[in-house]
């Protein structure tokens, strides 16, 4: 089982009687970016701690770059890149000096000052790394997952604790790697990061993967729809096209259609406000479901199971 560069069968982590991870599948193909979601203690950083071979396995197969984890071998270590979720402690030393150390392990590294200009710390170059704000520790601590130029990258919760620009900047640090056919595993609770990044999402509930596929997949697999909002044009004039006829939402008085149509809803509704008058339909909106609202419906499925 070697044709993905990430592929994990029937995983299983037991921790006494309790399986943190119960018999997980996944498959992440080349070049893709593939988001592990799930709520709190669901398995997500034991399922990547074995995959990185930081943490061993009850049972069941993984393969990463075509190597089993366990078997520790130099070369394939530097394949595989990891920002782990505790950001690191690097004493006293600088950020070029903790960024040359990392480097001078791999045997096709990035240069220093680059990898530290791509995450945004050129100015803290000589700085302590003791004395960074949390945000620019984290930084630290992706540059330090990044230094051998992997194939693999995996990022557990990478951008915690980031402010809103610089966790932009992380977004496009995983871009820029995707560019470069990097295969990408991100851990991580913040669903419009996912939404952003992510070419398939997997949700992982109580150590296995629940659902899995691209975030158009899984919006359907919550039979989730779009929502068309508009003001009401005329509260006299009750009728909507019949098709459309819904009642009038209470709650903002607001006129509210759940389709998975929504071009045809929104010509219906043109054409009928056309007739009334209006060239444009009042406070329109067309809004498509969020990974949000599609993950909170998926994890609550998965509760009532
Ligand atoms: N060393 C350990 N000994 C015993 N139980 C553990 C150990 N490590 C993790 N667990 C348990 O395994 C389960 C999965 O934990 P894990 O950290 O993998 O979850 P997670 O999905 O990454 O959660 P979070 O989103 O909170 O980071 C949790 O119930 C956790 O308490």
């Amino acid at each position: 089982m070697s044709e993905n560069p990430i592929e994990v069968k029937q995983l299983v982590k037991t921790y006494g009687d309790f399986n943190a991870v119960d018999g997980l599948d996944m498959v992440v193909h080349r070049g893709e970016v593939f988001a592990l979601l799930g709520p709190n203690g669901a398995g997500k950083t034991t399922a990547v701690e074995i995959m990185v071979g930081t943490r061993t396995r009850t049972s069941g197969e993984v393969s990463i770059l075509g190597e089993d984890p366990g078997k520790d071998r130099r070369a394939w270590r530097a394949r595989v890149g990891v920002v782990p979720q505790n950001t690191a402690d690097f004493a006293e030393l600088t950020v070029r000096e903790v960024v040359s150390h990392f480097t001078a392990f791999y045997p096709n590294p990035f240069d220093p000052d680059e990898l530290i200009e791509m995450v945004g710390l050129t100015a803290k170059s000589r700085s302590r790394a003791s004395s960074m704000s949390g945000g620019q520790r984290r930084r630290l601590d992706v540059a330090v997952g990044m230094a051998g130029r992997p194939d693999v990258l995996f990022l557990d919760e990478p951008t915690t604790g980031l402010d809103p620009e610089a966790r932009r900047q992380a977004w496009d640090l995983v871009r820029f790697f995707k560019e470069r056919n990097v295969t990408t595993v991100l851990t991580t609770h913040y669903l419009d990061e996912a939404e952003a990044l992510a070419d398939r999402a997997g949700i992982i509930a109580r150590g296995r993967m629940r659902q899995v596929g691209t975030l158009s997949e899984l919006t359907t697999l919550a039979g989730h729809t779009t929502q068309v909002i508009c003001d009401p044009i005329d509260k006299d004039e009750p009728r909507l096209p019949k098709e459309l006829a819904v009642p009038f939402n209470d709650h903002t008085g607001r006129v509210s259609l759940a389709t998975d149509q929504p071009t045809r809803v929104v010509q219906e509704l043109a054409s009928w406000a056309k007739e009334r008058g209006h060239d444009e339909v009042p406070g329109l909106i067309v809004k498509r479901p969020t990974l949000e609202d599609t993950y909170l419906a998926l994890v609550s499925l998965e509760k009532t199971e």
